[in-house]
């Protein structure tokens, strides 16, 4: 499928990052977005993104052979009724929506399942808006496809085929096993998050040490804390019994935690955590079916003129090939850091050795 046309309602972060897949890999692929911030819309115009900038229910977005809905859950649900009286019939209604459930229910009532096929990439950040989107925030994510049940098997082929062009890796599931799963593991883990940090400044005293040494394994498991509390309130209140399912085995799980450690059971703790190392070190190691394995490096640089070159030069003065070197500003790091892909393996190792001997921190991931 090469779509001459997209709409986007919502320009976020994830809205904005899929216009800019889109654009870098259809350059030719006209963009039509609505956001009701406005800023976000003449930026993405100024930077080529947006061809045409739509209004609230505007019409002229039926142009469109697929439109995402990429605005928070509810807000996706709510433009549906107005879509339906525009859809032309080959179009490709879908959306990002972290939880399918209700977005389903409404497609379903009002007899939009011949258009509509929810998404979901799995990839994202703590941080939103249009300003914070990237073109390549999608690629080698899994992305989640949840068909209605009378949506045609063409529109749900073109669809995946889409999103493979575009650097992700298709997925279908049915939105009933899409809510589970993802209670699992994203929901939850934003709410252990959450609570974690609460309870910290909660325990915490007046001189505030807790806050002041925190290290690297609190904000390893707390950087998802700092995201939208408006994206997540709307997640917990759409996917309420999964997640609450989900919160009570974890409880169940807690409890068994503190009862080994008030019987300085040595073997079952010891158990605990090297299952969890086992299964936690088996997740990156899991096939990821076509991408191809990159050999990629992470780089903390000053931010300062002549940086990005110096390491460049230093790594082509020792014959190490770079692939594609960039600044990224996503998910893992608080910070930007530089990020250097080689063509294989050896060049990774060798550079990753070379940059340590001069005192630059390097993360290989
Ligand atoms: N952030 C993530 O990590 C992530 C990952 C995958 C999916 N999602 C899902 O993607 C969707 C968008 O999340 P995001 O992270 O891009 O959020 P975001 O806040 O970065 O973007 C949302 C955009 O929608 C706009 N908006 C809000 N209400 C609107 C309305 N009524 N009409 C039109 N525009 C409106 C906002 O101005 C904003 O530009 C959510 O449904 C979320 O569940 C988020
Ligand atoms: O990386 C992050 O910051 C995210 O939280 C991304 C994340 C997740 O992995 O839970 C968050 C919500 C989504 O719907 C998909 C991805």
């Amino acid at each position: 499928m090469e779509p001459a046309a997209a709409g986007f309602i919502g320009l976020g972060l994830i809205g904005g990052s899929i216009a800019k897949a889109l654009k870098k890999f259809y350059p030719q692929c006209r963009i039509y977005a609505y956001d009701k911030d406005e800023l976000s819309l003449k930026k993405a115009e100024e930077e080529g993104i947006v061809d045409v900038i739509c209004r609230e229910q505007d019409a002229g977005i039926s142009e469109c052979s697929i439109i995402f809905l990429c605005a928070p859950v509810s807000a996706n649900i709510s433009y549906l009724r107005s879509l339906k009286s525009i859809l032309r019939p080959e179009c490709i209604l879908t959306d990002v929506g972290s939880v399918k459930g209700d977005i389903h229910k409404v497609v379903k009532a009002l007899k939009l399942e011949e258009y509509f096929i929810g998404g979901h990439p799995m990839a994202g950040s703590e941080k939103s808006g249009y300003q914070n989107s990237s073109d390549h925030l999608i690629e080698n994510a899994y992305f989640i496809l949840t068909p209605s049940e009378g949506v045609s098997l063409q529109k749900i082929s073109d669809y995946s085929e889409l999103v493979n062009s575009l650097g992700a890796i298709p997925m279908i599931l049915t939105w009933e096993e899409h809510d589970y799963i993802t209670a699992a593991i994203s929901h939850l883990p934003h709410v252990v998050a959450s609570s974690l940090v609460n309870l910290v400044e909660h325990l915490d005293s007046s001189d505030e040490h807790m806050k002041m040494i925190a290290a690297g394994g609190f904000k390893d498991i707390t950087r998802i804390a700092s995201s939208s509390p408006v994206m997540w309130e709307q997640i917990c209140l759409t996917n309420q019994d999964n997640i609450s399912r989900v919160l009570d085995e974890y409880i169940r799980m807690i409890v068994q935690a503190k009862y080994l450690i008030d019987q300085g059971d040595s073997d079952g703790l010891y158990q605990m955590f090297s299952n969890s190392r086992d299964y936690r070190n088996s997740l990156d190691s899991s096939p990821l079916g076509p991408i191809k394995k990159a050999y990629i490096l992470y780089c903390d640089i000053v931010d300062e003129t002549g940086a990005i070159a110096t390491i460049a030069t230093t790594l082509a003065m020792n014959q190490i090939s770079i692939k594609n070197i960039g600044i990224v500003h996503n998910r893992e790091f608080e910070e930007g850091v530089l990020k250097i892909e080689f063509y294989q393996e050896d060049a990774m190792i060798s550079a990753a050795e070379l940059l340590r001997k001069r005192n630059y921190i390097i993360y290989e991931r």
